[in-house]
């Protein structure tokens, strides 16, 4: 099974390579466009784990040139994100059911309108229902709904709109539907797996837990091919 897992910045690619490691071998190479990645392989399995940058767009292009390079049999959002209060708390981790790009679209007098109620394409993408289970099950991680934004929630009254406009929503990041648009042109499968560092509403950059979530992010990628080959198994 060759993974492909995609983060928006150095320290996180570092913190699943820590956890994908276990008895495998790490080779650091470049991917196209001299974006760096490190390659883990072992017991069935090749994971190349790209930062490809901060956002949908820079995810989306790293994506989809590393889709363009290799084979790949699954693609993997993974990274630190803001969770919302009080379903998903500092330090866990959450796995999508569904990413939504919460902010592609139209504001409007009556509120906001999604792209796909404009009539073009999609806000949505759903990884499989079964897998994306079956790991947050094996990660004991939340299940729900990930929300891209290209800008960061700042406010409370910003945090409350979101929430209220996505009930089922645990966490929000800003490169999932990137890496998921790309994934879907491959016709591929892709989860997105998020540890939360702070929580979404005012910004207070200064108590972001990184390092908290950087090791529960460590620790998920560690449980994480187990889950994936259980389930790949016939
Ligand atoms: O400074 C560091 O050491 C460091 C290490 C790892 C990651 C970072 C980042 O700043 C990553 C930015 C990344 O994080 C996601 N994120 C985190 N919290 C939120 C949020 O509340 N709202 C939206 N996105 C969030 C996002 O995906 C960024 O790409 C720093």
């Amino acid at each position: 099974m060759r993974l492909l897992v995609v983060t928006a910045v150095a320290g996180e690619r570092d913190a699943a390579v820590r956890g994908l490691r276990g008895a495998r071998d790490v080779q650091e190479h470049l991917l196209p466009g001299g974006r760096s990645a490190a390659s883990v392989q072992g017991a069935g399995v090749v994971a190349d784990v790209l930062a490809a940058g901060v956002g949908p767009g820079a995810a989306a292009a790293g994506t989809a040139a590393a889709l363009a390079h290799a084979p790949y049999d699954i693609v993997i959002c993974a990274g630190i994100a803001g969770g919302f209060a009080p379903a998903a708390r500092v330090g866990s981790v959450v796995v999508a059911d569904a990413i939504i790009a919460a902010d592609l679209g139209s504001e409007s007098p009556d509120g906001f309108i999604p792209v796909a109620d404009l009539g073009f394409g999609t806000s949505r993408h759903l990884p499989p229902a079964a897998l994306s289970r079956a790991v947050a099950d094996a990660l004991g991680a939340g299940y729900g709904t990930v929300l891209t934004l290209s800008t960061m929630t700042g406010t409370a009254g910003r945090a409350a709109e979101l929430a209220a406009r996505h009930p089922s929503v645990l966490a929000e990041a800003m490169e999932g539907f990137g890496v998921a648009e790309a994934a879907a042109a491959h016709r591929l499968p892709v989860l997105e797996i998020r540890a939360i560092s702070n929580p979404v509403g005012p910004r207070d950059r200064a108590s972001w837990r990184i390092g908290d979530a950087l090791t529960a992010l460590t620790d998920a990628f560690g449980k994480l091919t187990p889950a994936l080959e259980q389930e790949a198994a016939p």
